[in-house]
């Protein structure tokens, strides 16, 4: 094995006396809204063994023979109707980017460099690390941005950044931010967020429907703690803002393939309500720390679409922390807390 050789501005320093890196990493999203683009983006995604359990042996003639000749299309279509026009990249990218130069700005007084990389897709988590290590970083703080825990996502984020590593000579030390699920920081920022967009509206709505991205049944069946994760912020949540599960439902998004996901599902939960009565209400996504296609595409169109078919009247949307100071604020306060010792 050929070790990669990373050499900084100067000679490096004696271990445990180099910079601080904070490296943030987000899901991925692709370059461009072409079909190959697309294709490219969602076959790296799609053929990460924690996102799709199957054997790769049954799993790569479907994904490569039929989900990537149908899927890129439909999803480059939505990519398209979102997209961030005057930057030419997908609102995730924009929004990690802004996270990340927030969060620089809070330590800029410090010996603390911070990067972001995407899981799929660019810029990489490879780049950002290589970043760190070449302005002098010996100590890393690896921050997956999620705030629920899922094999699929927070691990997957911490394989690709051990997978680097094994190819360095000299390793920086590393820490790793656990899922923050019910952090009060965090459960701050979301009622912060969602009263000011609910200030904005002149009728408040009947109910904020909570929607988490889904999971197959079958991984949490097998341990993987996301629903339960889910279930401590929405009850943290609701204690903040003084609400009920009736006010304020717990339902999961993004169904993919054939099996069965977690419950209820978001679409038909909100189409069912105005059968109801409810015809006026906001949506939350409390597990995306920005928003991207499942927040603004799947639920700010198809969802407000259905809903507004079987008869509801308003839908709104409640920003996700996005590049808030809310945000920033969440993100300096949980990298502070685990870069104690490491920082005064
Ligand atoms: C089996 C498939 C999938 C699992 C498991 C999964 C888990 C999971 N994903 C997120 C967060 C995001 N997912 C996003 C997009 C997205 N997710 C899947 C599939 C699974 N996700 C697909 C195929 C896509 C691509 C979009 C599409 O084609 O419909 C995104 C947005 C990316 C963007 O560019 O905007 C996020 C964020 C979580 C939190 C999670 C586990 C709980
Ligand atoms: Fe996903
Ligand atoms: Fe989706």
């Amino acid at each position: 094995m050929s070790f990669l050789h990373i050499s900084g501005p100067s000679a490096p320093a004696p271990m445990g006396q180099g910079r601080i890196g904070i490296l943030l990493i987000s899901l991925g999203t692709p370059d461009d809204t072409s079909f190959s683009g697309v294709r490219r983006y969602l076959s790296e995604f799609l053929s990460d063994q924690r996102v799709i359990e199957a054997s790769p042996v049954v799993w790569q003639p479907i994904l490569q023979g039929v989900v990537l000749t149908v899927r890129p299309r439909r999803s480059g279509a939505a990519y398209r109707r979102i997209w961030n026009t005057g930057r030419d990249e997908s609102p995730l990218r924009t929004y990690t980017r802004e996270q990340a130069d927030g969060l620089a700005k809070q330590f800029a007084d410090e010996n603390v460099s911070v990067a972001w990389g995407m899981r799929y897709g660019s810029p990489s988590v490879a780049t950002a690390v290589e970043e760190l290590v070449t302005a002098g970083c010996d100590r890393i703080l690896c921050m997956p941005l999620y705030p629920q825990y899922s094999a699929t996502t927070t691990a997957t984020a911490n394989d690709q950044l051990f997978r680097f590593l094994m190819k360095l000579r000299r390793q920086p030390a590393i820490r790793t931010l656990p899922a923050f699920a019910d952090h009060p920081v965090y459960i701050r920022a979301l009622a912060e967020t969602a009263r000011q967009a609910l200030s904005a509206l002149s009728v408040p709505p009947q109910m904020i429907v909570t929607s988490f991205h889904g999971l197959p049944k079958d991984y949490v069946a097998k341990g993987d703690p996301y629903r339960e994760d889910c279930m401590r912020t929405v009850i943290a949540l609701r204690a903040a803002m003084g609400m009920t599960e009736a006010d304020m439902p717990l339902t999961f998004q993004s169904r993919f393939g054939p099996a069965k996901w977690l419950e209820p599902y978001t679409a038909p939960f909100i189409a069912g309500l105005p059968a109801k009565g409810i015809r006026r209400i906001a949506v939350m996504m409390p597990g995306f720390m920005a928003d991207c296609i499942e927040t603004l595409d799947e639920i700010g169109n198809e969802v407000r679409a259905e809903f507004l078919t079987a008869g509801g009247e308003e839908l709104s949307l409640i920003p996700c922390l996005n590049g808030s100071p809310e945000a920033i604020g969440l993100l300096e306060a949980l990298a502070r807390s685990e870069l104690q010792g490491w920082i005064a």
